[in-house]
C-alpha cells in the first residue's frame, strides 16, 4: 500500500499539490460574501501542526559530516528521530535516555536534501497551507500562523525567507494582493492594513517606525470590542503588494538580530506581522453592505536556547533568559489548552461549572507574547503551528516534537467575523463616534484642569480618544469608498441602460407619427365616392372575423347609413325571390309534371 513505502520514495507530485480548492481562486466576486459562511461546527477545529527539517547549514554539522537524525514519510506525515550514535565515552545512561521516537503530524516537510524528489521548497510551504489560510482569510475568519523551534532551526527562513526564497509572509501578501486584483468587480471595497512589532526583553517595539537612539515600548491594552492590542501601534493602509514589500524591509532592518554561537543572524525577538483585510460589499438595491473582517498573524518566534550552549554571557543571557521565560509560558498555555480536561470544562455552562472553568485558567498574561496571542491560540482563530527542527539536534528536536505533538490537541473556536449595516445604521455609527469623542475630549480637558493625580487617567483617556478618532477616521474613509462603489454601479448601470434608452426613443418617435396620423384623420376623414365605399363595404363584410382593422384606420362616420341601405337593398331581393318562387309553385300546381322513365326527378326540383 502506498503508505507502506519507504521513507524516501520519490513521488514529485506530492508536495506540489495546493491544499485549498482551486475553484475558490476562481470564483465569483459576489460569491464571496453570500456563501454560506457558517460551517456546521461553528468553524472550530484543531490547530493544525506541520513540521519542517532543514538542510545541514552550519559549518559544525558540514564538517562534523554528523548523520541527519530525522526521516520522514511524506505519504502518512510521519516523523521518526533516531538517536545519535554515542562514543564510549558518553556512558550507558545516555544511551538509555536516547530512544527512536516517532511522530505524525498533519504534515511534515523534508527540506534536508534537495536532491530528494520529495524535497520540500518554499513554495511547497505556502502551497500546502498558506493558500488554504488565505481562502480562509477571505472567507472572513481570523488566523495565525507561528513558527516554532530551537534557534537556527529555520523558523526565520520559513516565514519571512530570502530575496531569491520568498517565504510564508511575502508569499501571502502576494497571494492576498492578486487574488483581490482578480476579484475586483466594482462591488466590493476591499481595505488592507499591516502592522508589524517585536517582543524584545517582554517589550513591544513597532517595527515600522524609525528607530530611536532610547527605545519607545508600546502598552498592551484590551477592551471589550477589541480585545487585546497594542496601543498606538502603527497599522499602515497597504494598496499593493509593493506597499507592502517597502514595509517588510523597514521592519526586518528594524528587527533585533544577533550573531550568537548558534545562528550568526538569530532574531532575539518575537516578531507578529499582521495583515488585516476587510472586505466591504455593497448592495445597491437596498443600500446596504456586508462587512467581513479577517487578521492574519505570522508569527517569527524567537530561537528556544539553552545557556550551555549558547555560551551566552551579558545581554544576550538576559535576551536568551526572557526568550525562554516566554517560551515556557508559550508550552504552559499550549498544554493548558490542550489538555483534555479544560476542554470538556470549556464546553461546560451554567452556573455550577463557573468554578470549576475559573481552575483550568490558562496563563496567557504570564507573559508578553501569550497575552498578545491569546485569541490565536485559544480564540476565535484558525491557528497553524510550523515545528523547524534541526537535523542534527536530538534533544533540542525531540523537545520541539513534543511541544508540536501537544499543539495537536489544541481546539479554537474560529466564527466568521461578518456583519451587515445599512446606509443609515453606518451614517448613526459615525455620528455615535463624534459623539463620543466630544464626550472624551470633554472629560480629557476638564481632567487635566484639576488634579495632577488625575493626569494618568487623563493621559489614557486621551489615547482612547485618540483610538476613536483613528477608528472613525477609517470608517468615514470606508464610507467614502462605499459611495465610490455605489458611484461606480450607478455610472455602470446607466451604460447599460443608454442603448436601451435610444431603443425606446426611436419607438415613442414612431408612435408619435403614427397618433398624429391617426388624428389627423378624425379630424379630417377621407371621403370615398359611394360606390368605392360600398365594395370596401363587400370587402369587409367578407373579411368578417379577419384581422383587416380597416375601419380602425377609415372610420366612417355614416357608415350606419350605408348599412341600412344596403340592408334595404338586400331586403326587397329577398322579396323578389320569395315572389318568383310562390309563381313557380303556382306553376307546378297548374300544369303538373310527369317525370319520364330514366330520369331523375330530384333534377327538377328546386
Ligand atoms: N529549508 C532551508 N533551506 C535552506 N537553508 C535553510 C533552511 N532553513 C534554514 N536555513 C538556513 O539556516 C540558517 C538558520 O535559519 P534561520 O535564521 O531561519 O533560523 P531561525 O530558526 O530563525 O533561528 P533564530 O531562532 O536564531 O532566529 C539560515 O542561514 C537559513 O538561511
Amino acid at each position: 500500500m502506498a503508505h507502506q513505502r519507504a521513507l524516501t520514495t520519490p513521488d514529485l507530485q506530492y508536495y506540489h499539490t495546493t491544499a485549498s480548492t482551486p475553484s475558490l481562486r476562481s470564483r465569483e466576486p459576489m460569491e464571496v460574501l453570500e456563501r454560506p459562511v457558517t460551517p456546521i461546527d461553528g468553524g472550530g477545529g484543531n490547530v493544525k501542526v506541520v513540521v519542517r527539517v532543514r538542510k545541514f547549514v552550519k559549518r559544525a554539522e558540514l564538517e562534523k559530516q554528523s548523520p541527519c537524525l530525522v526521516q520522514m514519510n511524506p505519504h502518512t506525515n510521519e516523523t521518526i528521530l533516531h538517536p545519535p550514535s554515542l562514543t564510549s565515552e558518553e556512558g550507558h545512561d545516555r544511551r538509555r535516555q536516547y530512544e527512536q521516537k516517532d511522530f505524525t503530524f498533519d504534515k511534515s516537510f523534508w527540506s534536508h536534501n534537495d536532491k530528494d524528489t520529495h524535497y520540500a521548497e518554499q513554495r511547497d510551504i505556502y502551497a500546502s497551507f498558506g493558500e488554504e489560510f488565505l481562502d480562509h482569510n477571505f472567507d472572513g475568519y481570523h488566523t495565525c500562523i507561528f513558527a516554532y523551534g530551537q534557534t537556527g532551526s529555520g523558523k526565520s527562513y520559513t516565514m519571512m525567507g530570502t530575496l531569491d526564497q520568498p517565504g510564508l509572509i511575502p508569499r501571502t501578501c502576494r497571494g492576498l494582493f492578486e487574488r483581490i486584483e482578480a476579484e475586483q468587480n466594482g462591488s466590493i471595497t476591499y481595505n488592507v492594513h499591516v502592522s508589524y512589532f517585536e517582543i524584545y526583553n517582554e517589550h513591544v517595539k513597532d517595527l515600522l517606525t524609525p528607530r530611536t537612539t532610547a527605545p519607545t515600548y508600546l502598552k498592551i491594552r484590551e477592551s471589550k470590542s477589541d480585545g487585546v492590542y497594542v496601543q498606538n501601534l502603527t497599522d499602515e493602509p497597504v494598496k499593493s503588494y509593493e506597499d507592502i514589500e517597502r514595509l517588510m524591509k523597514m521592519g526586518d532592518m528594524n528587527r533585533t538580530t544577533a550573531s550568537t554561537k548558534m545562528n550568526d543572524t538569530s532574531s532575539r525577538s518575537h516578531a507578529v506581522f499582521t495583515l488585516t483585510l476587510k472586505q466591504i460589499q455593497h448592495d445597491i438595491a437596498t443600500d446596504s453592505t456586508i462587512e467581513r473582517l479577517a487578521r492574519m498573524r505570522l508569527v517569527d518566534l524567537a530561537g528556544s536556547e539553552r545557556a550551555n550552549r549558547t555560551e551566552a554571557t551579558g545581554q544576550r543571557l538576559r535576551e536568551g533568559g526572557n526568550i525562554n521565560q516566554s517560551l515556557t509560558t508559550l508550552g504552559r498555555v499550549i498544554a493548558a489548552l490542550a489538555d483534555p480536561k479544560r476542554q470538556r470544562a470549556s464546553r461546560l455552562t451554567g452556573l455550577q461549572n463557573q468554578a470549576k472553568r475559573r481552575t483550568e485558567v490558562v496563563p496567557y498574561r504570564d507573559s508578553v507574547l501569550t497575552w498578545l496571542l491569546k485569541d490565536s491560540l485559544g480564540g476565535n482563530s484558525k491557528t497553524a503551528m510550523v515545528a523547524c527542527i534541526s537535523p542534527t539536534d536530538y534533544e533540542e528536536t525531540l523537545s520541539t516534537l513534543r511541544y508540536a505533538d501537544q499543539a495537536k490537541r489544541i481546539r479554537t473556536k474560529a466564527h466568521v467575523n461578518q456583519d451587515a449595516v445599512s446606509a443609515a445604521e453606518r451614517d448613526a455609527k459615525i455620528i455615535e463616534m463624534q459623539e463620543t469623542i466630544k464626550t472624551l475630549q470633554h472629560s480629557v480637558n476638564s481632567a487635566a484642569a484639576r488634579k495632577r493625580d488625575e493626569a494618568d487617567r487623563a493621559r489614557d483617556e486621551l489615547e482612547d480618544y485618540q483610538r476613536q478618532v483613528t477608528k472613525m477616521q477609517r470608517a468615514m474613509e470606508e464610507s467614502r469608498a462605499v459611495s465610490d462603489v455605489k458611484i461606480r454601479a450607478l455610472t455602470l448601470e446607466v451604460e447599460e441602460l443608454r442603448p436601451q434608452n435610444a431603443a425606446l426613443r426611436l419607438q415613442i418617435e414612431a408612435l408619435q407619427r403614427h397618433l398624429t396620423l391617426a388624428v389627423g384623420e378624425l379630424k379630417d376623414p377621407i371621403v370615398l365616392p359611394e360606390g368605392m365605399a360600398r365594395s370596401l363595404d363587400a370587402e369587409s363584410e367578407v373579411g368578417e372575423g379577419s384581422d383587416s382593422g380597416i375601419d380602425d384606420v377609415f372610420p366612417s362616420e355614416d357608415g350606419g347609413f350605408e348599412h341600412e341601405a344596403w340592408q334595404a337593398e338586400v331586403d326587397a331581393l329577398l322579396q323578389d325571390i320569395g315572389l318568383f318562387k310562390r309563381k313557380v309553385a303556382d306553376d307546378k300546381e297548374r300544369f303538373p309534371h310527369q317525370p319520364q322513365e330514366g330520369t331523375d326527378d330530384a333534377s327538377t326540383t328546386w
